[in-house]
């Protein structure tokens, strides 16, 4: 049974009818005392509880009755209703334990979608988590990812579990810890997998281009549009958008985003008919957004938007137990697409590669296997041959560090070299250097580093 909490009959009257049209066994309450009476001997399934209640503008009243249901029924999911000019309180509801919020006017579709994943991600009978890789396996297709650390089943049975729902998904860690391969193997292991799966690099995306990479444009909407463009959000509708390293994206860009966020609707530049898209969403960050939201550099709003579900990845010094699989990983698929020899480490070269600290997690290891072997042109591997790799890069990359140094000025002073190392290549430099290019592109920017 849903249970919906609502002083105004009307609203009453127009979600009892879309949930029952839907399906849903539903009750109401039309004041938080009659709500408290229900819970306190009922459990529903889900509570849509409209925050402003008439009596009290402010929203308080509905905060109160939040954690009152919360005390009684701290499993249930509650969705919170309210208005567009409101949502400071519905991120105060969020850290009160919320679900999910909407805003007046609600989209229909946007509202059941809530409901639908709300009621998913509570299923208790499905949710037994698997022990062990095989089991996973068994059910999921995640060839893709490799290893089977405690850990790393963790996080395969979460995305396991949240896959199949349209929860929007957070995904955290940093750099080469493998965010964007989670967030393909949830768009693979979910309803939308023969749809498209668009990944757009937020941090690479300039603010004047923002609109009209991600909304599209029609022609002559401004002086450089030349053709009909169609956005990124257009091309991934029905399937899934990751949006990579979000952290980056100015506070103007991060409003216009989660307008869409809210209502799955946009206007192409040029073109003021709203545009209506069916997406999941699930992003990429390795800043840390909670701190950047009190220090008010990224909307509070916008953070409980996309993460209904956060998974963090750890770095690889925090697993080493998945180091030789993934080692052996990297060498056979190496080898194989180059029609070489299998390679095989010895086990010091396993112990040594085991030891070291990989400040660029999972890449640093795959390029250090892949330049060994490839140096070394032999099928056997000893510690001795990744040890020199290892040194002849991190040598090369060494700074000078003076006295006095600003930990910033240390970065530009190796950024720069590795420039000069590897003659402004940029792909080279940034898998030098352990971080993706639009990482690189943005500290090039960040210290006027022109090429
Ligand atoms: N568990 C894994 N098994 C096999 N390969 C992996 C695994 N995790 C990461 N990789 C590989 O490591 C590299 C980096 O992974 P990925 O690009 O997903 O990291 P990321 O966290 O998104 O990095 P960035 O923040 O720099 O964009 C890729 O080549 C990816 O295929």
């Amino acid at each position: 049974m849903i249970l919906i909490i609502d002083d105004d009959s009307a609203i009453r009257s127009s979600l009892s009818f879309l949930l029952k049209r839907a399906g849903y066994e539903v009750e109401t309450a039309v004041s938080p005392k009659e709500a408290i009476e229900i819970v306190r001997f009922i459990s529903p399934e889900l509570i849509l509880m409209d925050m402003n209640f008439s009596l009290s503008t402010s929203g308080e009243e509905g905060l109160v009755l939040l954690k009152q249901v919360k005390i009684f029924r701290p499993e249930t999911p509650v969705i919170l209703i309210t208005a567009w000019g409101s949502i400071s309180l519905a991120v105060q509801g969020m850290q009160t334990g919320a679900f999910d919020f909407i805003t007046k006017p609600w989209n229909n579709a946007t509202l059941l979608d809530s409901i639908h994943t709300a009621l998913e991600l509570n299923k208790k009978e499905e949710n037994t988590p698997a022990k062990d890789r095989r089991e996973i396996d068994n059910k999921f297709c995640f060839d893709k990812i490799i290893g089977k650390s405690p850990t790393l089943i963790e996080i395969l049975n979460t995305v396991a579990r949240i896959a199949r729902t349209n929860a929007s998904v957070l995904i955290t860690g940093e750099s080469g810890t493998g965010k964007e391969l989670i967030a393909e193997a949830i768009h693979a292991n979910s309803k939308r997998s023969k749809e498209a799966f668009v990944k757009v690099n937020l941090g690479g995306i300039s603010q004047s281009l923002f609109e009209s990479e991600m909304f599209g444009h029609k022609k002559g909407a401004f002086t450089d549009a030349s053709t009909d463009r169609t956005g990124r959000f257009e091309l991934a509708n029905k399937g899934t958008i990751f949006l990579d390293e979000i952290g980056d994206l100015d506070l103007s860009c991060q409003v216009k985003l989660l307008r869409v966020l809210q209502d799955q609707t946009f206007e192409v530049l040029g073109d003021s008919h709203p545009h209506k898209v069916d997406i999941r969403i699930v992003s990429a960050t390795n800043c840390d957004l909670r701190t950047m939201v009190n220090e008010h550099t990224f909307r509070e709003d916008l953070f409980y938007r996309i993460n209904l579900i956060t998974i963090h990845l750890p770095a690889l010094r925090e697993r080493k137990e998945d180091i030789p699989l993934l080692a052996q990983h990297f060498a056979d698929k190496l080898t194989l697409e180059n029609g070489l020899p299998t390679v095989r480490f010895s086990s010091d070269a396993m112990d040594f590669l085991k030891r070291l600290p990989y400040s660029g997690n999972i890449r640093e290891l795959k390029n250090l296997v892949e330049r060994t072997i490839l140096i070394n042109n032999k099928d056997s591997l000893d510690s001795i041959d990744i040890e020199k790799q290892y040194q002849n890069h991190t040598s090369n990359q060494d700074t000078t560090i003076c006295p006095g140094m600003t930990l910033e000025e240390i970065e530009k002073q190796t950024i720069l070299q590795t420039l000069e190392k590897h003659k402004n290549n940029l792909s080279q430099v940034a898998t030098a250097l352990g971080i993706s290019r639009a990482a690189l592109y943005r500290r090039l920017e960040k210290y006027n580093i022109t090429i």
